[in-house]
């Protein structure tokens, strides 16, 4: 599926290159307000990131609700960031909603795509993200990217799939680690592997468990497990009541004593 996406992505890439130039996003970048701060948003408490995802290639439709009233929802119920899905063919997807999302919103706002051209990065924070998802499988080149994302005032997540990854991404300077909770070829979910990787991330970084999560009890297990945020879209958005579903969350981890023991 990852080979699908970004084959489809490549064909994006080339076609917007020439609609929207990168020198017309870097003016637009240099006139523009700084963008939040990710990291000092997430540091310090357990934090819940919500993502206003319409579709997946794992469950096919998920919601039509407008990007309005999910997020305010998101906000009454205590979330510390919005991911957004704006890849257009497999998540329905749209860049522009970082647009309106940044018109709405004071909460940092993560782009949730599959960065794999320089373009993309600066494409984010032209249209108003304050973080990007950066999946180190997929990077062409990790140290570069984390770079241009920091040089523009945005803390990356790095989402790694493998011990090598982390120590890759922590070495070139990632602060933000995400570890996806779902298998991305056959897209099980096995909450195992953030309880596996949780030690390799030092406690002064930032973990965040992603993907799955559908109940309290889910979130105690992460927090047990060392993650110092969840990162949360289907149950979200398909939610009838998103915020109190969001608060529930948001006390089971908070009650529970963050657990793993980071090597020292
Ligand atoms: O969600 C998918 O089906 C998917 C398939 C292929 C690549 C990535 C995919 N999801 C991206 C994500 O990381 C999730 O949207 C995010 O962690 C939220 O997960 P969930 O709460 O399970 O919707």
């Amino acid at each position: 599926m990852l080979k699908k996406i970004i084959t489809e992505k490549r064909k994006e890439i080339s076609k917007i290159k020439t609609k929207e130039t990168i020198n017309e996003l870097k003016d637009r970048i240099s006139t523009s307000d700084p963008p939040k701060d990710f990291k000092e948003a997430l540091n310090g408490k357990f934090s819940i990131i919500c993502e206003y995802k319409r579709a997946s290639p794992s469950t096919g439709p998920i919601s039509s609700k407008r990007l309005e009233e999910s997020i305010k929802s998101f906000e009454n119920g205590g979330a510390t960031a919005i991911s957004i899905l704006t890849e257009k063919k497999f998540f329905n997807g749209d860049i522009k909603y970082l647009k309106t999302a940044k018109s709405i919103t004071n909460l940092p706002i993560l782009m949730k795509d599959f960065i794999i051209d320089e373009y993309q990065i600066f494409q984010a924070r032209a249209y108003g993200a304050s973080s990007i998802l950066l999946i180190a499988s997929i990077c062409p080149n990790l140290e570069t990217f984390i770079n241009i994302s920091k040089s523009l005032n945005m803390e990356p997540l790095i989402e790694c799939e493998n011990s090598l990854e982390i120590y890759k991404a922590l070495e070139n300077g990632a602060e933000i680690i995400g570890i996806n909770n779902r298998n991305l070829s056959n897209f099980t979910i096995d909450f195992n592997k953030t309880r596996a990787f949780a030690p390799l991330i030092p406690n002064e970084k930032i973990l965040v468990s992603e993907s799955g999560v559908k109940r309290s009890e889910d979130v105690k297990m992460l927090r047990e497990y060392g993650a110092d945020a969840i990162l949360i879209g289907t149950e979200v958005m398909k939610s009838k009541n998103p915020s109190d579903f969001i608060k529930d969350l948001l006390i089971a981890g908070t009650l529970t004593p963050k657990g793993g023991s980071p090597i020292e």
